[in-house]
């Protein structure tokens, strides 16, 4: 088996927003004006204590236009800041949905073009939640918390500017008596932060993927009778999580250490200052603007304590992000074809030796060789797990062989582009693929978006308009995702016109095994006896009456091929 890279549960946080650069370059422009008009916002709060020291010494000189004046200073600070931090977050907040937007489009542009081999090894709920909820909490985060962030970062700097130009000795002081028992606590704190969030976040994106799982998987446990077993499974991960969020909150509570070393140092500075005034060394504005700003930097440091969590968390959520478009970036190479060779649009598929496993050791297919001529008509035909599924996605290109190689028109797979590569060999699964929506909507799935005249076309070349015409409201009949308003057989009718518009040079049909009734089976049939004849067929058939219709067989037994040679045309 090739080696399949795998999603990490809890990637190494360490350099993440170096890692994360390339994605926030192409916008640095807005980062940098808003984060200035946030720290300029930041910066008219800062000078409002000063202010407030000014007025006071104005009243102790009993100087009334000064006091207006200091008044009006202090209105225009709160109001020019209000203008600016407004400002500030306009712009983090469409610069942060760039970047944000960004970020999402190229995982789901690398996931899109991603192997199928790559996708089928992650548990699909976390891919899923990785490129939507994840993605939203880093959206929540930059628009919320991070200008938050930028004026703590501000009020920290500022204030202390304008605490040491008041007085050092206070400074010192609080510098002494606040700090090392704050920065102890902080300290200890993101000790315990760092892992307790990543746990946390590993285990939520667990108790995700089990639920979809189970979810997805729903009729089968209900037909195994296995609903318990899941619902212990799932019990199980709940806890897990439940555990690790307790384990988060207790490691919050560290935090507490610091509003505890802030009312020392306020009582510390009151009396101390105070002493000061009282001996005539300080005048009073000059304690009330250290009491004022002080006040200030607590508030900023009580808040970093919260925003600390918010960055741990969403750290977390983009180191995630990062591993997933790290790793697709990783298995796309290679996958994109060379677009140098020239790829006929109808040609012979050559399977040559084919080999592949699913597990190491395990061989599903073995020195599988098989011609598809151009125009021919082919069932796969084999036991239940012989491998024609996977020879079926082998020959589409979605796997890419482990041993031999897959040709079309003389062209390895590997070699054409994946546009290219859809258009001339087409898939259709046993269970297609439906979105939510009318069946108009469905039908035009394919690239050229085809109009309603194309589409009653196509149905009409594939005698299919008398379908159309039974359904409750014709093309505009409403279909959920789930496929309770469609059957199996009629799923796979739609993955007919579909392949009729895009007019592949090989259709490989894997037929619906369950849940296709007479009528439906006869559709399917005739449409694919209606498909234009120079396209090649192949059928994995499960039916005798689809088997009798195809004037060539491929047998797999075992994952060999038990015999290639085309079968006698029957009449
Ligand atoms: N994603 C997978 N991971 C691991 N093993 C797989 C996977 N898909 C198929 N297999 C195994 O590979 C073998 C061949 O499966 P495959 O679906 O190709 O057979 P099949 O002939 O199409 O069977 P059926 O007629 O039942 O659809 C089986 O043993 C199956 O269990």
């Amino acid at each position: 088996m090739a080696d399949v890279p795998v999603l990490t549960e809890s990637p190494a946080q360490s350099g993440v927003l170096r890692r994360a650069w390339p994605h926030l370059r192409p916008h640095r422009g807005s980062i940098a004006v808003a984060v200035t008009l946030s720290l300029l916002a930041t910066l008219s709060m800062t000078l409002l204590p000063p202010v407030v020291g000014w007025a006071i010494d104005q009243v102790e000189e009993g100087d009334g236009t000064g006091l207006y004046l200091a008044a009006a200073m202090f209105a225009a600070l709160v109001t020019g800041r209000m203008v600016l931090l407004r400002t500030a977050e306009l712009w983090l907040a469409r610069a942060g949905e760039r970047v944000v937007r960004t970020l999402r489009e190229t995982a789901v542009a690398r996931l899109a073009s991603a192997p199928l081999r790559f996708l089928e090894a992650q548990r699909s709920g976390d891919l899923l939640r990785r490129t939507t909820s994840e993605i939203a909490d880093l959206a929540s985060f930059v628009r919320s918390d991070l200008p938050d962030l930028l004026a703590v970062a501000g009020y920290l700097v500022f204030t202390t500017t304008v605490l040491l130009f008041y007085s050092w000795q206070l400074t010192l002081v609080l510098v002494l008596v606040f700090l090392p028992p704050a920065v102890l606590a902080m300290r200890w704190f993101q000790r315990g932060a760092r892992t307790a969030f990543a746990e946390e976040a590993a285990e939520r994106a667990t108790v995700a993927a089990t639920y979809r799982e189970g979810v997805e998987a729903q009729e089968l446990l209900a037909s195994r009778g296995a609903e318990t077993e899941w619902a212990r499974r799932f019990d199980r991960d709940n806890e897990k999580l439940h555990r690790a969020a307790f384990r988060s909150e207790i490691v919050v509570l560290r935090s507490s250490g610091v509003t505890l070393a802030q009312g020392v140092a306020d009582a510390a500075i009151l009396v101390l200052g105070g002493l000061l005034v009282i001996g005539g060394g300080m005048p009073v504005s000059t304690v009330a603007v250290f009491v004022l700003a002080m006040r200030q930097l607590f508030e900023s440091a009580n808040q970093l304590t919260a925003l600390i969590g918010q960055l741990q968390t969403s750290r977390v959520g983009l180191a995630r992000l990062l591993d997933l478009l790290d790793t697709t970036a990783r298995v796309d190479t290679g996958s994109a074809g060379g677009g140098q060779a020239e790829i006929g649009e109808r040609g012979t598929l050559h399977a040559d030796a084919l080999h592949y496993s699913y597990v190491d050791g395990v061989w599903v297919l073995r020195d599988v060789s098989c011609d598809f001529p151009a125009g021919s008509r082919s069932a796969l035909v084999g036991p239940t797990g012989s491998g024609k599924t996977t020879l079926a996605k082998l020959l589409a290109g979605l796997y890419e062989p482990d041993g031999g190689q897959v040709r079309f028109a003389g062209v390895p797979l590997a070699d054409i582009p994946p546009g290219e590569l859809r258009k001339r060999i087409m898939l259709i699964p046993q269970r297609v693929h439906v979105v939510t929506g009318t069946v108009r909507e469905n039908l035009r799935l394919v690239p050229s978006s085809p109009d309603d005249e194309r589409l009653s076309w196509a149905l009409g070349e594939l005698g299919l308009l008398p379908w159309i015409e039974g359904l409750a409201d014709g093309l505009d009949t409403e279909v959920s995702a789930t496929g309770d308003t469609l059957s199996a057989g009629e799923r796979q009718l739609i993955g007919l016109v579909r392949a009729a518009l895009v007019d592949p040079a090989v259709l490989i049909l894997d037929e619906a095994t369950a849940d296709v009734d007479p009528v439906t089976a006869e559709r399917i049939e005739t449409a694919l006896d209606r498909l234009r004849a120079d396209r090649s067929l192949i059928v994995i058939a499960h039916r005798q009456s689809t088997i009798d219709r195809l004037p060539h067989a491929v047998r797999l037994h075992e994952g060999r091929t038990a015999r290639s040679e085309p079968e006698p045309s029957r009449p």
